[in-house]
């Protein structure tokens, strides 16, 4: 009998799994039948390591989702790592890979190490600690998903992104970064395009990962009326599941290219393919005005006497990018 899942048969890579968003959407492609591919430098659990995480845990829970995985260590600062992962998957899956999810990123920690310090005031280190993994990469990475795509005419590679690509959040090292995985989205669909292969940048809300409770938990981020909104915000935020919920509608749905070279927010994929959070709960969008409106101006009132139909238009939100 066929299996009814929506991705068998499909083999997909996800980058950064030990943990994380990488690992929620590992388990929800897994779940949906899919062959992944999971990196990360940590193969085995490490005991007394504090945030955890590891690709034998992911692999694991993976397969108890009923898909099958397999672990590559992979570390994706060196550029050697990286051609020796897509040289295996294209040598076990004969040339095959449908979707690559650029997620694998080291920037979390040095982030809330440097929250609310000006540029200059912080080490210069900080670019590469945020954007060697979680932005050259990810180019790298695409040069060779796209190699093995567009000889079979099919495909789809996110760039897990974030609104910090829209202005500022965080720090500019952050920002730039993200802008950079948006605009690198953009910019290979225009050349992909014609091939049929789908290249989207993905912005998750705040999400609850292992990590951020962690570093909640050791107050990297300080103290103060900001930082406990940034912390109300990411402890009621959305699993890591969530994203992973969003990318696989994507790479089950056979309109994708319609959507290709855009930004697009998991909430609005949620709203728009009708699936809630595996906590059961229906995550907002920023671009719901009540929400917005709540979130910038710290007042809970508008979320709740604004209904969620009424949203902001994709084209007034590049706006507030406000570069011109
Ligand atoms: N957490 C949030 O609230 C949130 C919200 C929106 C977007 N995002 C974005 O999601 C992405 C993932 O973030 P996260 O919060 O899950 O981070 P995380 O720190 O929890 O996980 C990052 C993953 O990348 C792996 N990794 C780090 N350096 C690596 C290297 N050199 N080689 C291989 N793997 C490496 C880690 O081991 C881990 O598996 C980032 O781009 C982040 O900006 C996060």
């Amino acid at each position: 009998m066929a299996s009814l899942k929506p991705l068998a048969g499909k083999v997909c890579i996800v980058t950064g799994a030990t943990r994380g968003i990488g690992k929620g959407i590992a388990l929800q492609l897994g779940a949906a039948g899919a062959t992944v591919y999971i990196t990360g430098r940590t193969l085995k659990k490490r005991e007394g390591d504090p945030v955890g995480g590891s690709l034998e845990e992911t692999a694991s829970e993976v397969k108890k989702k009923g898909g099958d995985c397999i672990p590559v260590q992979c570390d994706h600062s060196k550029d050697n790592d990286i051609k020796a992962l897509f040289d295996r998957v294209s040598r076990d899956q004969d040339g095959q890979l449908d979707v690559l999810v650029n997620n694998a990123y080291s920037g979390v920690q040095a982030i809330a190490n440097a929250y609310n310090k000006p540029f200059w005031e912080q080490d210069p280190g900080v670019w590469d600690e945020i954007n060697v993994v979680g932005l050259r990469n990810h180019y790298i990475c695409s040069v060779y998903a796209a190699k093995l795509m567009v000889p079979r005419k099919r495909g789809l590679i996110v760039n897990v992104s974030s609104a910090g690509g829209l202005s500022y959040i965080f720090n500019v090292a952050y920002g730039v970064g993200k802008e950079g995985c948006d605009r690198m989205a953009v910019d290979c669909a225009i050349e992909l395009k014609k091939h049929n292969v789908a290249f989207v940048s993905l912005w998750p809300g705040a999400v609850r990962t292992e990590n951020l409770i962690h570093i909640i938990n050791e107050k990297s981020f300080g103290e103060g009326k900001d930082v406990k909104i940034l912390e109300e915000a990411i402890t009621s935020g959305e699993t890591p599941e969530y994203a992973g919920l969003a990318v696989t509608h994507l790479a089950a749905d056979p309109n994708v290219m319609k959507k290709t070279g855009r930004i697009l927010i998991a909430a609005d994929l949620g709203n728009e393919y009708g699936f809630v959070d595996v906590d059961g709960v229906r995550r907002s969008s920023m671009r719901e005005l009540g929400f917005a409106l709540s979130f910038t101006t710290k007042s809970p009132i508008f979320k709740k006497i604004i209904p969620s139909f009424i949203r902001i238009p994709c084209w007034m939100l590049s706006l507030a990018g406000n570069k011109f």
